[in-house]
């Protein structure tokens, strides 16, 4: 293990018999311990070091005989960093003690004397329950850094160059086309232009092309008189009309009929509508956003979509990069998705495990993010622990890219291996040289290599 980088938590124990305090250090001998005996002291140490864990014997100086200063303790620990995994001691006698503790927080307890054993499970699972909720917390901080955009939520660089361009030509009036696979938020993106837009006290009318059937669609857009065909027993308004002044979001374009592109064309040409059946022509004045997931340039070339319309439509070309191609944001959105839905439930679970979030890192999402809601809405049906696991959300194992989302010590030891391996062959084994090249001295060296199990090469 390198000397400056601990693998182990540092854990301060809080123990004020010399005995007890002692066996803890030979039983915890591999860990970076702090030793207090008494309230004050842990305090002052707590407060300069904030270890991640804490063992702390409740029956402490000068109320050994009650769990006073112990829950005081804790309480002042919780107080100060609340995250911190805090593992009390008590007596065979005291159980009620116990529970008073973990009622205010604390992770676990044990009774004294300490088994080895025991105590190293309990100190592994606390370690991983606060790297995950360290983790989680600042992914959480990440989200409150302004990456929420009016309900698109992105930390990803090609994302984001999107989002930028998007919220420089929503101050115009240009026409945006959005193009992405299905269920990448072409919508949110939509709305997200509108309401940056000098129109967003008007309204925001969208249009789904490829819900309605074709011969609705033009009675949708343009609006009919009573009468105008069987079945026209009121006059209605149509899509264009009632967004006049705002927006008019026309999803899944590369499903609007031939006949009803070249009318389209002609409200922007003219920027008139005539209801079907009408008489009067009503100058109507929106800004047309398109989205849609089809190759509109491969169906201008095969006749399925008008050239003309085309290019009026894309005066500004947005790309949504699918999901898998975002890295980070699958989780991101996740965590953001799973505090949105859980407003909905009485006792939401706390977030996600480890695993989950690795597995949702790993998985290629091929339904995007609208895939991404639906499967956390079936984790938050189904976790019935603190914490939602990939068997809640049904996320398939993605063999070896499952461990996307690595831990930092993993990372760490990765670099560690790449680094020592090069240089052990670059010096041809030499561990005077190579311990010289990586700075560290010759034990330091050989107890990297027996850590991370790397083997001179003959
Ligand atoms: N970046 C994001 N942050 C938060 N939620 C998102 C994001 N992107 C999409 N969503 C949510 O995912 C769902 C699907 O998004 P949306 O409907 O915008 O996709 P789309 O690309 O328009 O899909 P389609 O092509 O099928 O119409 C929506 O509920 C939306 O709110």
């Amino acid at each position: 293990m390198a000397e400056d980088s601990p693998r182990r938590p540092r854990i301060l124990i809080v123990e004020d018999d010399p005995g007890l305090r002692t066996q803890l250090r030979w039983t915890l001998a591999d860990y970076d311990l702090l030793l207090a005996e008494d309230r004050a002291s842990a305090i002052t140490l707590f407060r300069r070091e904030e270890p991640p864990l804490v063992i702390l014997d409740l029956g402490l100086p000068p109320d050994r005989d009650n769990a006073s200063e112990g829950l005081a303790t804790l309480r002042e620990i919780r107080a100060l960093h609340p995250i911190t995994k805090v593992i009390v001691a008590t007596g065979n006698q005291e159980r009620k003690n116990a529970l008073e503790a973990i009622s205010i927080g604390a992770y676990d307890f044990y009774s004294k004397p300490v088994e080895p054993d025991v105590i190293k499970v309990i100190i592994e699972r606390a370690w991983n329950s606060y790297q995950l909720e360290e983790e989680i917390t600042h992914l959480r901080d990440g989200l409150q850094g302004g990456k929420e955009f009016v309900g698109l939520v992105t930390a990803a660089p090609e994302m984001l160059k999107v989002v930028n361009l998007a919220q420089r030509v929503a101050r115009s009036d240009v026409g945006v086309l959005i193009t992405g696979e299905s269920g990448t938020g072409k919508d949110v993106l939509a709305r997200a232009i509108h309401s940056w837009s000098a129109r967003n006290d008007k309204p925001f009318v969208a249009l789904n092309c490829a819900a309605i059937p074709e011969t609705l669609l033009e009675s949708e857009l343009f609006g009919h008189e009573k009468g105008a065909f069987t079945g026209a027993v009121a006059r209605v308004h149509g899509k264009i009309e009632l967004a006049d002044g705002g927006t008019l979001f026309l999803d899944e374009i590369g499903d609007m009929p031939l006949p009803l592109q070249a009318k389209l064309l002609r409200f922007l040409q003219d920027k008139v509508v005539e209801r079907i059946g009408g008489r009067k022509l009503l100058s109507v004045n929106v800004r047309i956003i398109a989205a849609t997931n089809k190759d509109l340039v491969t169906m201008m070339r095969e006749g399925g979509f008008r050239e003309d319309l085309y290019y009026r439509l894309n005066e500004m070309g947005l790309i949504v990069p699918p999901l898998r191609e975002r890295p980070g944001d699958a989780v991101l959105i996740a965590i953001y998705l799973l505090k949105k839905l859980s407003a909905a439930f009485e006792a939401p679970p706390k977030g996600f495990t480890r695993d989950a979030l690795a597995r949702i890192s790993s998985y290629s999402w091929p339904g995007n993010v609208r895939e991404l809601e639906n499967r956390i809405k079936r984790g938050l049906v189904l976790a019935d622990q603190g914490y939602i696991t990939p068997e809640d959300l049904d996320l398939p194992e993605q063999g070896e890219t499952r461990d996307v989302l690595p831990t930092l010590r993993q990372v760490r030891e990765e670099a560690e291996r790449r680094m020592l391996s090069r240089t052990l062959a670059l010096t041809d084994n030499n561990i005077q040289e190579a311990s010289k090249i990586l700075g560290v001295s010759r034990p330091t060296l050989y107890a990297l290599m027996k850590a991370l199990r790397i083997k001179r090469r003959a």
